[in-house]
């Protein structure tokens, strides 16, 4: 099978699920959500991953959210499902179900809670691979899962055609490095931590899938746009500015009911993040509408003037 790897080059934005007032996932909210980010520069949206919350939704929810993706979007960007589930059959269920949706890859964390040995792990994300013809990107993000995956199971996995590459969340980038040395040159490597987009872009990350994207798109694709045009000194200035603003989004309650809150701040409703995840208190609404103005206020200087930064 040959696939079309440049679809998945470049800025994913890690999205956000849409719930009602109620907090029942709202179609509508989601497809409003997606169609957001039409024309803001992305390649694709990841969906269901940590972002998405779709650990925290029923099966049932999670496909509904991705059918209003694929529906409202699909023919635009590019889509990844994140289909993973604590059940191999579970995940499975929603694997061939993406795969009904027509999403271009699938995605899995390892099953998390039970301290699973590897042979676990590997027969969990081979159970997802062997139930479609889509190609599958693993998603390591062990400062949450608690797995921390070997050399010898990458192998394993990158041998193989239907393995295209791997969401590299954890935070260092000589490892993102090592990832994509150790799998050769056509394998995909996204940039997990946002924070570091740039450096994770440097060591040789094709791309990044990032929960604040979803914020702040035009940063990171002007950021992406930079550094394949060398200027690394703009670059340099954009990511610092994101992480001021990432830094800020962290000392709420949650970042996900942050991130939402900026969302509704400029018409785009998408509820409440799901309980246990918190959402923004009154007190924090100033603040918010403060930082929102921060950032479109770059968004709009990057966009339109960018002789204006003096960089
Ligand atoms: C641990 C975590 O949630 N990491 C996020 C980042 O986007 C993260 O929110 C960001 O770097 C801010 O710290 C992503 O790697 C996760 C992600 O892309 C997803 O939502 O699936």
């Amino acid at each position: 099978m040959v696939w079309n790897i440049e679809q998945f080059k470049g800025v994913f934005v890690a999205m956000y699920s849409a719930y009602d007032e109620a907090g029942e996932v709202s179609e509508k909210r989601v497809a409003e959500l997606a169609q957001y980010y039409v024309g803001s520069g992305i390649k694709g949206l990841y969906v269901g991953g940590s972002s998405g919350e779709g650990i925290l939704q029923t099966v049932a929810e999670r496909k509904k959210v991705l059918e209003a993706v694929v529906k409202a979007v699909g023919d635009q960007l590019t889509i990844i499902a994140h289909v993973g589930a604590n059940s191999t059959k579970e995940s499975v269920e929603l694997a061939q179900h993406a795969e009904k949706c027509g999403v271009a890859a699938i995605s899995s964390v390892p099953s998390i809670y039970y301290r699973l040995p590897e042979e676990s792990v590997e027969s969990h994300w081979q159970a997802m691979i062997n139930a479609t013809s889509l190609p599958f990107i693993i998603y390591h993000i062990p400062q949450t899962t608690g797995f921390d995956l070997s050399p010898t199971l990458y192998r394993k996995m990158v041998v193989q055609e239907k393995v295209i590459g791997i969401k590299m969340s954890a935070e260092s980038v000589y490892e993102l490095q090592q990832l994509k040395a150790n799998a050769g040159k056509e394998f995909l490597v996204f940039n997990g931590p946002d924070e570091q987009f740039l450096g994770g872009r440097i060591m040789g990350a094709d791309g990044g899938i990032g929960g604040t994207y979803g914020i702040m798109p035009e940063l990171y694709c002007e950021l992406d746009k930079c550094f394949i045009a060398g200027e690394i000194e703009k670059a340099q200035f954009i990511q610092s500015n994101i992480n001021r603003f990432i830094t800020r989004l962290l000392t709420f309650p949650s970042l996900y009911g942050a991130c939402k809150a900026i969302l509704s701040l400029r018409g785009i409703e998408t509820g409440s993040p799901r309980l246990p995840l918190l959402s923004v208190k009154e007190e924090n609404w100033s603040e918010l509408k403060a930082l929102n103005l921060e950032i479109e206020e770059l968004i709009q200087v990057l966009t339109e003037k960018s002789d204006e930064l003096g960089v």
